[in-house]
């Protein structure tokens, strides 16, 4: 189901839990910024937010998910069918991915879909991490990352699958922090890091579970951009503009060459890729590492 707010003078669609979605997405313009300035009102189930400017095509997908837009079921299968229905729209042209609540953009997978789950559970859980995936990195749409907080795992897996990241300077973290959970990148989410910092980076990066702070991240060419946390929705629609100055037809084209053979792989490993998945998380050993993992994050308290 898909409802539509008015809020702040402008009208904002809310992707909640179920599906299909509605028609097409219409939002009044605000005066002072092309995208950023509506005020939500929000429920629980309102897990991500989607506006769309309709002059310039430019849509802006926030996640919402307190406290922390840990990527769980819910969230994954709304990002997934928000994608789809942007790619769908005609008008749309381009997409920036950012969070409802600044200072955490995404905090990767939610842990708890991988702890004292049936390991059909967990395959089901990865696939939709997978579709998702292919929904965001195959899009036809220019597509932003608006890092506006910490972006560990998951979140940077998001990151990494759109074609530009601007990031918030601060005490913030971006990187693929998998080992220290005991748990594996898979193959295509390691050739995607490997795309962005190259071969070494990515290799020392990825052994270690690095978690960079934003600044090393823009040094490393894991994000493009460093800007204070206010400006990065400005800064994003600034980018996106420029960017949709080059003919959609030879950019979508051009993006497409060079993504097609990850997304063709994952494609057609997708089966085996979701029983390694099972088999690892729900090793004994790996479920204690997460056991503890959780504790450390509750114990930070
Ligand atoms: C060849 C072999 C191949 C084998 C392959 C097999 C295995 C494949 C595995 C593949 C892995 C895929 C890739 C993705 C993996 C992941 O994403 S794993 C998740 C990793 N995430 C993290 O490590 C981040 C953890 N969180 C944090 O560091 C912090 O929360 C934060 C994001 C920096 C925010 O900090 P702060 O604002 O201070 O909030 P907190 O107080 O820490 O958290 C608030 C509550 O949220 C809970 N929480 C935080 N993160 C998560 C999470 N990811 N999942 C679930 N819950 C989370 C946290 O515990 C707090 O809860 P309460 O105490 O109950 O309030």
């Amino acid at each position: 189901m898909a409802t539509f707010i008015a809020s702040g003078g402008r009208v904002w669609r809310k992707f909640v839990k179920t599906f299909p979605l509605g028609s097409n997405l219409s939002l009044k313009r605000s005066p002072t910024s092309a995208l950023a300035n509506g005020r939500l009102s929000s429920t629980s189930s309102e897990n991500v937010l989607v506006s769309k400017d309709e002059k310039s095509g430019i849509a802006t997908v926030r996640m919402n998910n307190p406290p922390v837009n840990s990527l769980n079921t819910a969230l994954l299968l709304s990002l997934r069918s928000c994608f789809e229905e942007l790619e769908k729209d005609k008008s749309c042209r381009a997409l920036i991915l950012t969070s409802n609540k600044p200072k955490v953009f995404c905090a990767g997978l939610d842990i708890l879909e991988l702890y004292q789950k049936s390991p059909d559970y967990v395959g089901q859980f990865w696939e939709k991490v997978q579709d998702m995936w292919l929904s965001l990195y195959g899009s036809r749409l220019v597509t932003m990352a608006a890092i506006n907080g910490h972006s560990p795992a998951g979140g940077c897996l998001l990151s990494l699958a759109c074609d530009y990241r601007i990031m918030a300077e601060g005490n913030f973290v971006i990187g693929l922090n998998e080992t220290q959970l005991d748990l594996v990148a898979p193959f295509w989410l390691r050739q995607m890091m490997v795309d962005a910092i190259g071969y070494r980076q990515a290799e020392m990066a990825l052994m270690v579970g690095a978690l960079y702070p934003s600044n090393k991240a823009l040094q490393l060419g894991l994000v493009d951009k460093l800007v204070p946390i206010e400006d990065v929705q400005t800064v994003a629609e600034e980018e996106v503009k420029n960017w949709l100055k080059i003919p959609d037809q030879a950019r979508a084209i051009t993006k497409m060459a060079s993504r097609k053979p990850l997304l063709d792989e994952l494609r057609k490993r997708k089966q085996e890729d979701i029983q390694t998945f099972r088999d690892e998380t729900t090793r004994e050993s790996v479920q204690l590492s997460i056991q503890q993992y959780l504790d450390k994050l509750k114990a930070k308290k």
